[in-house]
């Protein structure tokens, strides 16, 4: 563990010893539906924190809101001291929050190379008056190039920069998404369910490269509810249900946690016990 959390009490909302990102007051409504309602949250720097809960506890849309792809009803966040809320999501990006996505139809058709120096448009060579400035832009460029081919050699898909994008299986699609994250230098960096779809031995690697990231310095927020894939990675662990953090620790902790349990129970088996079955 890189920061000691291990003296942090395990309570929802709990103040970190040097947070990246907090959260105040953030609520998100669809309708009647509060999807999220989060109080008060601190996300340490330098660690991988988990963002669990059972489906439609509000994972993805406080990670769209926290990114600047939704907008929140009421509340505010700060990136490393700067407020984030109403900040469109290249500019959060900017500010070297990241997250990843999946790749689109569009992206397959292009090569695996072309989606990693796509990926890092909107820095300087992308801005009006640099690319005026021809031997600038050059040199971005250049940049750009040794950095995506610093990533396919350290996600091991050098061999395949030319391949296009639809052509990889599911486990290299995942690394391709977090190679294209990586492209901007991020300091932060948030994983929508990085592990989906990858089958286990896979899924075991790219946990391997989250956790060497963390070891390089980044901060990492990945959103899973597969409690068991995060147990042996994340640094912390927070538990959302009905919008709400209803648990913070450290992964034994919450492995051991009663509201976590029954979150998740309640959820997988929502039909009430029958007399018979609960005699
Ligand atoms: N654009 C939307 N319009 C209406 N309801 C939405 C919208 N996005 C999310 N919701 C609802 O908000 C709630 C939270 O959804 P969200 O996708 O954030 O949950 P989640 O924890 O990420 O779930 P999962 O693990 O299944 O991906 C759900 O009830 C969902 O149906």
């Amino acid at each position: 563990m890189p920061v000691d959390l291990a003296g942090v009490p395990a309570e929802p909302g709990v103040a970190k010893p040097d947070p990246m990102l907090v959260v105040d007051g953030v609520t998100r409504s669809f309708g009647g539906l509060h999807a999220v309602d989060v109080r008060h949250l601190e996300l340490q720097r330098g660690a991988i924190t988990a963002l669990i809960g059972p489906n439609g506890a509000g994972k993805t849309t406080l990670f769209n809101v926290l990114t600047g792809f939704d907008r929140a009803n009421s509340g505010r966040w700060s990136f490393d001291g700067t407020p984030l809320a109403g900040i469109p999501a290249y500019r959060v990006a900017r500010h070297g929050m990241v997250r990843t996505f999946q790749l689109t139809k569009a992206l397959a058709r292009l090569t695996v190379l072309e989606n990693l120096l796509l990926a890092a448009t909107g820095q300087r060579g992308e801005r009006m008056v640099p690319a005026l400035v021809r031997p600038l832009w050059k040199s971005q460029e250049e940049r750009n190039r040794e950095r995506a081919e610093e990533l396919l050699e350290r996600f091991r898909l050098d061999h395949l920069r030319d391949a296009h994008a639809g052509t990889l299986s599911g486990g290299q699609r995942k690394l391709l998404e977090l190679a294209r994250a990586l492209m901007v230098r991020p300091t932060m960096l948030m994983l929508d369910e990085p592990m989906a779809g990858v089958n286990p031995a896979l899924a075991q690697s790219l946990l391997e490269h989250i956790v060497r990231l963390r070891d390089e310095g980044l901060t990492v927020c990945f959103v899973e509810h597969d409690m068991d894939m995060v147990m042996g990675t994340s640094d912390w662990v927070v538990c959302l249900a009905q919008g709400q953090v209803i648990a913070e620790g450290t992964p034994r902790e919450i492995s051991a946690n009663d509201e976590v349990i029954d979150a998740y129970l309640g959820k997988q088996h929502g039909s009430p016990v029958r007399e018979d079955e609960s005699r």
